[in-house]
């Protein structure tokens, strides 16, 4: 682990996600920052096929595209639901699993269908989410984090967005879709990945 990191200086930082609860959630992150937060979406940029085999080398992928494109620093996020009696799908197929156009109904059908399948009592999972933050000059730093619980269905919650209806987080007994948001802020995968960029990065 690199102890060295580089410091964010006030400014611009591009938020290089295409989904808009993501960029949501990041702003809301950021919020006490001198940042301001600009989404790939709305300047344009490409939304780029996601090649890598893990969280952090596609998160890296997107940071670099956008800052390279922007030549601005850029934020981006790889995140997941993994389930542990499917060994971790659908992991970074988590976009891919709700089809296109993205239906989440249908992604949420598939992970009940597929433990349905497996005959498995074990319906516990994990979220991931590998934060990268890059710069123009090719500087680039990943930051992971994960939030472990179960699954349950049918889903509950219409807050949040792609798989929160079916995660009841570890200590709590209501879904990330029935939380408030800043509740699932203070110990989402997201945050959990925020604190550890905060703490090198600003
Ligand atoms: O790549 P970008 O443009 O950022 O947007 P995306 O939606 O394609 O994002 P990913 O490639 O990282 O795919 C991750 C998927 O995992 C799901 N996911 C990630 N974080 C989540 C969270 O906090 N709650 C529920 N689902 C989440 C969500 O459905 C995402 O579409
Ligand atoms: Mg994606």
């Amino acid at each position: 682990m690199r102890e060295n990191h580089r410091k964010l200086a006030p400014g611009q930082l591009i938020i290089a996600s295409h989904n808009d609860g993501k960029v949501r959630e990041i702003n809301a992150l950021v919020k006490p920052f001198a940042i301001t937060a600009v989404s790939a979406k709305k300047i344009g940029l490409i939304d780029p096929e996601e090649t890598g085999k893990t969280f952090a080398e596609n998160a890296a992928l997107k940071a670099r595209t956008a800052a390279m494109a922007a030549n601005l620093p850029a934020l981006a996020d790889d995140s997941g639901l993994c389930v542990h009696a499917l060994n971790g799908d659908p992991g970074i197929y988590s976009a891919r699993w709700a089809g296109e156009p993205r239906d989440f109904d249908r992604a949420m059908k598939k992970v009940e269908n597929a433990l349905i399948e497996a005959e498995t009592e074990d319906y516990t999972a994990h979220f991931v989410c590998a934060l990268a933050l890059a710069w123009p000059d090719g500087h680039e730093e990943v930051f992971e984090g994960r939030v472990n619980g179960n699954l349950v269905f049918p889903g509950r919650g219409d807050k949040g967005f792609g798989y929160d209806p079916i995660f009841v987080p570890n200590g709590h007994d209501i879904t990330f879709a029935e939380m408030d948001p800043d509740r699932k802020h203070d110990m989402s995968h997201r945050a959990d990945a925020f604190r550890k960029l905060i703490k090198a990065s600003f």
